[in-house]
């Protein structure tokens, strides 16, 4: 079987005015079908970059994306997004904001069956009560539930989280961070996480990729134990300092603050 997601020996640079920005040097992944990784790395590494080959925006210059084992060769619409900063249509509801996928993607559901489909998201986020409420009538921690419902709505194959709690206050992305076990566990999805906050790697993603600084290349995987449940309280744990404490040293080596020497020892 293939995995739901790889990448081989993928090589990318941006062509600039002053010449060729090399920013992906030998990227490699690979994730199943209901698996969920996060990418963490210094700021500017290239883990955007790695999102838009994922959904096709962008071809890289050497090296394979596959999704199913297809290579991906353009854009994707078995593919959904969340961002930082979500951009919602102000003239519409929050509720039709959530069901514009279904107008775009083709799919046979009646006009009913997919409303019925965004409230169903939208209760399982908690937003039951504001559907009819217009974007900037929701606080940003609201817009970006209702954003999660929107990437969801129309089933895709693959879920791009960039950075989705990074605007947020902390109490706000904990509670977005439950929501998205919550979510994983009723609408099972494929995942790719961007993230600078490690511990959000270790609370959501069964995989940790540090990549190294640019051009990243995949300097240190982490496979997060599956031990059941997850509650904040999990990162309160010896087991959870640990990871913390390695994915700091990989961060600080990519970062070129410490060698791979200093941390073996
Ligand atoms: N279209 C583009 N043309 C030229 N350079 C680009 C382009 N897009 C991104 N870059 C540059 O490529 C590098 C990697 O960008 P990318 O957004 O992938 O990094 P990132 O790891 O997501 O950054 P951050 O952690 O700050 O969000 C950066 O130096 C960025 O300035």
């Amino acid at each position: 079987m293939y995995p739901m997601i790889k990448i081989e020996g993928v090589r990318h640079a941006y062509k600039t005015p002053s010449g060729p920005l090399p920013v992906l040097d030998g990227l490699e992944l690979s994730l199943n079908e209901g698996g969920f990784v996060a990418v963490v790395g210094p700021s500017g590494c290239g883990k955007s970059t790695l999102t838009k080959l994922v959904s096709g925006l962008m071809k890289p210059d050497e090296g394979k994306v596959m999704l199913h084992g297809e290579v991906v060769t353009g854009p994707r619409n078995t593919v959904g997004m969340a961002f930082q900063n979500p951009v919602m249509l102000e003239w519409r509801t929050i509720l039709q904001n959530v069901m514009l996928p279904l107008e775009i993607v083709p799919n046979k559901l009646t006009k009913a069956e997919r409303e019925d489909r965004a409230r169903h998201l939208l209760a399982l986020v908690g937003l039951t009560g504001f559907e009819d409420k217009r974007p900037s009538e929701l606080s940003g921690g609201m817009r970006q539930r209702a954003s999660l419902c929107r990437a969801l709505v129309h089933k895709p194959e693959v879920l791009i989280l960039d950075e989705p709690f990074g605007a947020l206050d902390a109490f706000t992305r904990e509670d977005l961070w439950q929501t998205m076990h919550k979510v994983k566990e009723n609408e099972p999805f494929t995942g790719i996480l961007i993230t600078h906050d490690l511990r959000e790697a270790i609370f959501l993603a069964d995989q940790v990729i540090v990549l190294s600084g640019r051009p990243a290349r995949t300097q240190y995987v982490l496979d997060v134990p599956d031990t059941g449940p997850r509650d904040l309280d999990h990162l309160y744990t010896p087991e959870a300092a640990e990871m913390l404490a390695v994915l700091r040293h990989q961060i600080e080596i990519a970062q070129g603050r410490a060698s791979a020497e200093e941390v073996a020892e």
